[in-house]
């Protein structure tokens, strides 16, 4: 047997010890400095081991054999151990007998009170909960904690601390516990680990993380230290977990009669925490240790011999002398024999020093562990008096001061930042990103000037920017609008075509002048912004270069890397400024050529309508042709399908290419002014700046001549529409009124009626749409001015003929009445002669009612027409612009 009886009794009597020593004075420990600064400010506190006892289940061996259980649970704080038995009555002749059984030994029914009982049905969560959790709490207050399984060999220590897999044991769990609180806190705090994990094998301390072969204790005024221990730093609770499998991988076991798988040393698992406030800076330097106490044993229980029985010997050496600290610890006495063994010096600091301690004592229910059961109650029971001196384990006040002075100036940046974002969000600009922010953060005065600098000139380059396009803008929509006149006054020129003796008031009425005087107003808005846009542009060449100067001076000092994030997020706010401009002009432009758009289709309806009352009427009065007739369905078809109609040798690329340079703003052109030019204003071409008489009609004319017979109707094959009556009439008729020489009656189509090979040539030339100069169709046969009226275009090719007047159109209604009169000059008279002054004044009020007419339907005129005519408009860009 290797344990002392004696020693062990004189150990575990309190009365006993009583007469060794004396009580300490001031009752409580001394305090210790281990596991703390030097410099500690600690919150003191007295506080008690606390003491919790497991009782664990049979063991198969136990319930085999029928040994009785000792250990009678009342609640889960109190317990008695060896409980008097139940005794069935003996009566002899109807008299109750006493002490029938003289031999049986008394039982010893002994009562214990501890922090916590949990009985054989107890798990390791339930005893993790009931131990340890809260212990954690106490850890991250600044206070060290250790806990401690002590029993008999097994009694269930190991189960107890490590567990096994699928049911792990408090250790564990408590780590577990342990980093889960430090993440709800790390807003608030820093924290730094490391794990060591030792054993006391044979009196000889080993490293289980890192085998190097025994390692020796010292002590220095910081308390005792493993001289060599490896203390491994970890980040998370896995790699905790995992170093901790790996030390009891590492652990000496070995099977013995009492535990087959018997821990045959003490383990001590320990975690140093440092705890940094990030409020305050205060610092904590913690430890929890979770140790792991190989059992007392009884030789004639475990059977060892040998190596075992030594093992066993220097396990019950150390228990000893863990036994008399807390005895005397317990008693205070002054003198703790810490230094008896190596677990006593190790285990100083969770005995009797700076630290929460919760102890747990394991024994078995059994009879066949009576003694060890019982002596574990009676150690357990000495612990519950030791008091411990708790305080939170807090760096100087020396070094708060520093804190302090650190506190203060990073509030004062965070000051600066949070005015620079009040400025930011007053002046309107987009708020800044977080992580713009976070990196802000740790700014030195020198950053922050250039962060000023920088935003500053941002700002600038970001309101110049936007005044650059935003005059651009403006330009490009005057353009169009030029455009969109010149051609409206050009389809009006096409119907009222001033013909010969047209009077300044007629001319007027065309909207000619009013035309041109927009013109004027349209060009020196433009030489305005021209002016502006300068101005402007030398502006941000400026701005240009002090930015590059503060980012060259940026780059000098080293701080790019500091600022890289924020140059990125003004320059992305420029290029967001930049491109909702260019979205906003998009829908400007896109307006206008709605507006324009719906402004033609309102007129070819109108057109429409009116040439098909003209039809009719020349059907009604029978002088419309067959190739008129033809001509007309045409029209009508073209005019169903010529939305779908794109001529493959049509210049759509030069359309598109015009849409884009009014559509798109110089965008990408202002990113690096410096290297570029400033946008350049649409340049209109100086011929037709000022509104020219456009060319005669070339896409749908139909020339009226009188006299000749319908017979010498002859299309011209360059002619689009050229459909020559030859009407027999009066020559003084028409020579009174020559003018009528010449009819058309364009429509301003992009389509051709006649002849398909005509197609193709006319609309590739774009030239040949509103206000073409190119070749229309030649016209009809001249008549001699004697007998007839030539009512023949005098459309050339080219220019030459764009020079001419057009001859005035003689409308189909004229028509109808020439017609008529015709007719009647052909009766005999009945009312009197035929009078051709009569005629000629008729014609001329057919004439001015005409002319009114068409004046009424001026595009700049509210149409006046019914809703659903404005709709479905075909589109009509213009073409006639240069580009610039
Ligand atoms: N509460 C319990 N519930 C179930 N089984 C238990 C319990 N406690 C202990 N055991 C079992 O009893 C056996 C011995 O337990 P354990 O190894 O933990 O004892 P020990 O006190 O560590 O012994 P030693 O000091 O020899 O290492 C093990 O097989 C263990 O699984």
């Amino acid at each position: 047997m290797v344990f002392n009886r004696r020693d062990l009794t004189k150990a575990f009597s309190p009365t006993k010890v009583k007469k060794f020593g004396k009580r300490r004075s001031g009752g409580g420990p001394k305090p210790s400095t281990s596991g703390s600064t030097a410099a500690v400010r600690s919150d003191t506190a007295q506080t008690s081991i606390r003491v919790i006892v497991r009782v664990r289940p049979h063991n198969e061996k136990e319930m085999q054999e029928n040994y009785k259980t000792v250990v009678k649970i009342l609640d889960d704080q109190m317990l008695i151990f060896d409980p008097k038995e139940e005794q069935n009555p003996f009566f002899y002749r109807g008299i109750q007998q006493k002490g029938r059984d003289l031999l049986k030994k008394q039982n010893k029914e002994l009562q214990f009170v501890f922090d916590r009982v949990f009985d054989m049905t107890a798990s390791n969560v339930d005893v993790y909960e009931g131990s340890t959790k809260d212990l954690i709490t106490s850890l991250l207050e600044g206070y060290n904690c250790s806990v401690f399984a002590y029993g008999a060999t097994g009694a269930g220590k190991t189960h107890t601390m490590l567990g096994k897999e699928g049911d792990p044991g408090i250790t564990y769990r408590t780590m577990a516990e342990l980093f889960a609180q430090i993440e709800l806190q790390r807003d608030s705090r820093d924290f730094n680990f490391g794990v060591s994990y030792l054993e006391i094998y044979n009196e000889n301390v080993q490293d289980l993380l890192h085998k190097v072969g025994p390692l020796h204790l010292r002590e220095d005024r910081a308390g005792v230290i493993v001289a060599g221990l490896k203390i491994i730093t970890i980040h998370n609770a896995e790699e905790l977990l995992s170093l901790l499998a790996k030390g009891n991988k590492n652990r000496t076991q070995h099977a013995t009669d009492a535990n087959q798988e018997s821990s045959r040393s003490h383990a001590v698992f320990q975690v140093y925490v440092n705890i940094t406030s990030k409020l305050d800076g205060q610092v904590k330097h913690v430890k929890l240790s979770m140790i792991d106490l190989a059992g007392s044993e009884r030789a004639s229980a475990t059977g060892c011999s040998g190596a075992r029985f030594k093992e066993g010997a220097n396990i019950n050496k150390s228990l000893l002398a863990l036994g008399n600290c807390i005895n005397n610890l317990a008693d205070g006495i002054k003198h703790i024999p810490y230094r008896d063994s190596k677990l006593t010096r190790l285990l100083k600091d969770s005995l009797g020093g700076n630290c929460q301690t919760v102890m747990i004592a394991n024994i078995s229910p059994s009879s066949a562990s009576f003694e060890d059961t019982y002596n574990t109650l009676r150690y357990a029971n000495r612990a519950k008096k030791i008091k411990t001196s708790v305080k939170k384990n807090i760096v100087s006040c020396q070094l708060h001061v520093s804190n302090y002075i650190k506190m203060v100036d990073e509030q004062k940046k965070e000051l600066e930042i949070l005015k620079q974002k009040l400025l930011a969000y007053e002046s309107g600009s987009l708020p800044m990103a977080p992580q713009n922010i976070a990196k802000i953060e740790d700014q030195t005065p020198e950053i922050i000037e250039m962060n000023t600098k920088l935003e500053e000139l941002y700002g600038k380059k970001k309101s110049l920017n936007e005044k650059i396009l935003s005059l651009e803008s403006s330009d490009k929509i005057l353009y169009c609008r030029i455009l969109y006149k010149k051609a409206a006054d050009t389809r009006l020129h096409n119907l009222s075509a001033a013909f010969e003796g047209t009077t300044q008031d007629e001319k007027n009425a065309s909207g000619k002048s009013r035309v041109n005087k927009s013109l004027q107003y349209f060009k020196r808005q433009r030489e305005g912004i021209k002016a502006q846009m300068k101005s402007v542009w030398e502006d941000l060449c400026q701005v240009e270069i002090n930015l590059a100067d503060v980012i060259l001076d940026i780059k000098s000092k080293n701080l790019y890397d500091k600022l890289e994030d924020k140059i990125d997020a003004l320059t992305s706010e420029v290029e967001t400024a930049r491109m909702s401009q260019q979205f906003e002009h998009a829908k400007k432009i896109s307006s206008l050529q709605q507006c324009e758009m719906k402004s033609v289709s309102t007129m070819v309806k109108m057109m429409s309508s009116t040439l098909q009352n003209y039809y009719n009427m020349m059907q009604g009065g029978g002088t419309i042709t067959d190739k008129m007739k033809q001509e007309f369905k045409q029209l009508v078809k073209s005019l169903e399908g010529i939305r779908n109609i794109k001529w493959s040798d049509l210049n759509m690329d030069k359309q598109e290419e015009d849409f884009y340079i009014t559509t798109c703003l110089s965008v990408q052109e202002l990113e690096n002014p410096r290297d570029g030019n400033m946008p350049q204003l649409l340049e209109l071409d100086p011929d037709e700046e000022e509104v020219q008489t456009p060319s005669p009609p070339d896409l749908l004319s139909t020339t009226y001549s009188y006299n000749t017979p319908q017979k010498n109707i002859e299309p011209e094959a360059d002619g689009v529409l050229n459909a020559t009556v030859t009407i027999s009439t009066d020559p003084v008729v028409l020579q009174d009124d020559d003018q009528t020489s010449c009819d058309s009656l364009s429509l301003n189509a992009t389509f051709s009626l006649s002849d398909p090979k005509n197609r193709k040539r006319v609309l590739s030339d774009t030239k040949n749409q509103v206000g073409s100069k190119s070749s229309p169709a030649k016209q009809a046969k001249k008549v001699s001015p004697k007998n007839k009226i030539d009512t023949s275009v005098p459309v050339q090719n080219g220019k030459e003929n764009s020079k001419e007047f057009p001859r005035p159109a003689m409308t189909a209604k004229s028509l109808a009445v020439l017609n008529k009169l015709k007719a009647d000059k052909m009766r005999p008279p009945m009312n009197g002669a035929f009078n051709k002054d009569q005629s000629d004044a008729t014609l001329k009020a057919i004439r001015e009612k005409e002319r009114r007419g068409l004046v009424s339907t001026h595009p700049y005129q509210k149409p006046t027409v019914p809703k659903s005519l404005t709709q479905r408009a075909a589109p009509v860009f213009p073409s006639i612009r240069k580009p610039w």
